[in-house]
């Protein structure tokens, strides 16, 4: 494998959940270095193409490769491609009775057999890495939202995993926060070689880091290109959902997902 392969790689891959297919049809490349914006409504299947990157939902069709290699079927071996994917849940996800430290080092103790002197160097790495090395001893409820989201990135970076997915990395912050983290990402990204894939509905916050965009609506991607060529884009959906408009295209309950657009007679009655 040339570092030329993609990190990622799903070709017609379809996505189910709850007996209803959530994502028809997905093919997508993300190439090595990029930040990567999936974007798209709440409901449309965001979460979902998420879990299928990182092997938590088997693909009922087609084929999901990361990290160069196929969706492992079996857990170990699963267990093990996942130790290079760096995940960064919906909120923080950081146990709120250990310090900012000791939530870094969580993945290392668990992952690594490391000694604690090493871990702990690691750790203030980590820390120093998203700028809160002096916050290494307080606890999560000791820290701002902001903060406490760097702190979550700081341990999704702890194993140095190639690739990095960022689930809703902004939900709950200010826009001041945002920037930060958003910036960070960006940063991380450039310095440490990563690849990064970021979920979001939060447009103009993500698309000025991002390489690459890519809108998900109605069951189906709508759009990929540069995040110039989305604001340019003439497309109605795309449009719609970069406005926010809540009548167009998009159902404004998209959890109905692909078949949303086109409601029942029972519905529409
Ligand atoms: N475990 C599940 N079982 C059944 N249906 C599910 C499950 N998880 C998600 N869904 C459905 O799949 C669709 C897509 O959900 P998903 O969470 O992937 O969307 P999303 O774009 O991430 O939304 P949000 O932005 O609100 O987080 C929705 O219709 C949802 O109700």
């Amino acid at each position: 494998m040339t570092n030329d392969n993609p990190i990622v790689r799903l070709d017609g891959v379809r996505l189910d959940r709850g007996g209803r297919t959530v994502l028809h049809d997905i093919s997508l490349e993300v190439p090595r270095g990029q930040v990567v914006a999936v974007l798209g409504p709440s409901g449309s299947g965001k979460s979902t193409l998420l879990a299928a990157l990182t092997g938590e939902l088997p693909a009922a069709a087609g084929r999901v490769e990361v990290l160069g290699q196929a969706m492992p079927e079996r857990q170990r071996e699963l267990l093990e491609l996942r130790k290079g994917i760096g995940v960064m849940l919906q909120g923080n996800g950081l146990l709120t009775d250990l310090t900012a430290a000791e939530n870094v080092a969580l993945p290392l103790r668990a992952h690594t057999p490391l000694p604690k002197p090493v871990i702990d160097r690691l750790v203030r790495m980590k820390l120093h890495a998203v700028g809160l090395r002096a916050v290494a001893d307080a606890f999560p409820r000791e820290l701002s939202g902001g903060m406490a989201r760097r702190v979550a990135l700081a341990r999704a970076l702890a194993l140095d995993p190639p690739l990095m997915i960022y689930d809703e990395p902004l939900t709950g912050l200010d826009p001041i926060a945002s920037g930060v983290v958003m910036a960070l990402v960006r940063r991380l990204n450039d310095t440490l070689g990563l690849t990064s894939i970021v979920v979001t509905h939060h447009v103009h916050e993500t698309l000025p880091v991002a390489d690459h965009a890519i809108v998900i609506a109605n069951g189906r991607i709508v759009f990929s290109g540069s995040p110039d060529a989305l604001s340019a884009s003439p497309d109605p959906l795309v449009q719609q959902f970069l406005r926010g408009d809540p009548d167009g295209p998009i159902p404004f309950d998209s959890r109905g997902g692909f078949n949303a657009a086109a409601p029942t007679a029972e519905e529409a009655a």
